[in-house]
């Protein structure tokens, strides 16, 4: 019997520097991407892809802010800047997992869900931004930046730059699970909770409305793998490895580590919040859910990463 793997490719990983940012590159990178996921299921799984979209979302928030700014065009909401990022990065996967079975005769094919997510409209995070989008600045520019527009929140990211933040809060509730995970079972390949899904608050007569926030994308799927018992979680980023002491002299690749190892070395601060952090407690979640297995790799790895050659490796 397949095994059903959710898999969760980062915004940052489908641009590979400064200079490759258009949605062409995306769309090589993406292709890429698709070739190292066919690898997995090739060796037996059944999968759903999901995806960040912190670059994307902030690269059509500033366009929709400058086209306000010197046009006069309406604003568009972040909320519905999130959702855009769903249908466009959705459509490049699709598109290329599509044209890759095809091309391999493999007879799947892969379809698109647009997921609404449940956050809490009380969620501290509304008053605390932490979610960085668009572009990386210099020190220098991020202080022009930050003069020019004072309510911006920004943040250095994790040693590469400083970046806007916003409000990332925690996802209660995928709206459309039941109907991802019967369409996953039947053997498509689904792509769903694009940029950590669409974030929506329950009203008092029941209905959802749209907020603006960006959920991270490592939380939402390790709940949606979570909520559907899929076997295993993998997380696709920049780094084959998790590193203990990641960039220093000292660094030391993670192969194989417990749940109880990984909390100890959260404890030991050895991964940056707003990268590397969400993406462990994500898989700390999953495992503490039901969760068999979590993986954490980077795309071009995800083919041996699943049979055991690279990766890091985490069981209970
Ligand atoms: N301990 C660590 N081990 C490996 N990578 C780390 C660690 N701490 C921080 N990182 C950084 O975190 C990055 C992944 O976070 P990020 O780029 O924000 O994710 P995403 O791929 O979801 O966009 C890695 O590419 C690496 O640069
Ligand atoms: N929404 C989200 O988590 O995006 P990134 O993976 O690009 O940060």
């Amino acid at each position: 019997m397949a095994k059903l793997a959710v898999i969760a490719i980062g915004g940052n990983s489908l641009i590979r520097d400064n200079d490759h940012q258009t949605v062409e590159d995306q769309y090589d990178a993406v292709c890429e991407t698709a070739k190292h996921i066919i690898g997995m299921i090739d060796q037996g799984y059944d999968v759903i892809v999901t995806h960040g979209n912190g670059p994307q979302v902030g690269f059509i928030l500033r366009r929709s802010e400058i086209a306000n700014e010197m046009a006069g065009m309406h604003n568009v909401p972040l909320v519905s800047c999130g959702a855009d990022t769903q249908g466009a990065i959705g459509y490049q996967i699709q598109q290329a997992m599509d044209n890759e079975f095809r091309r391999r005769g493999m007879g799947k094919s892969a379809l698109t869900l647009i997921t609404q997510v449940v956050v809490d409209s009380n969620d501290p995070a509304f008053a605390k931004p932490t979610k960085p989008i668009g572009s990386f600045y210099t020190e220098e520019q991020a202080k022009k930046i930050q003069k020019e527009n004072p309510d911006w929140v920004m943040v250095s990211d994790s040693g590469r730059g400083y970046r806007r933040v916003v409000a990332s809060p925690k996802p209660q509730e995928i709206v459309e699970k039941d109907v991802i995970n019967k369409l996953v079972r039947e053997g498509y390949c689904v792509v769903a909770v694009g940029g950590g899904g669409i974030p929506v608050v329950k009203q008092a007569d029941g209905s959802l409305k749209g907020v603006d926030a960006v959920i991270d994308k490592d939380f939402a799927s390790s709940l949606l793998a979570a909520q559907i018992q899929a076997d295993e979680l993998i997380i696709s980023t920049g780094v084959p490895k998790v590193y203990l002491n990641y960039g220093k002299p000292e660094e030391k690749a993670l192969d194989k580590v417990t749940v109880g190892e990984l909390k100890e070395y959260v404890k030991q601060n050895h991964f940056a919040p707003g990268s590397m952090l969400p993406k462990i407690q994500a898989v700390i979640a999953f495992m503490e859910n039901g969760g068999k297995k979590a993986i954490i790799t980077n795309p071009e790895s995800l083919a041996e990463a699943v049979a055991g050659k690279t990766g890091t490796h985490v069981y209970q």
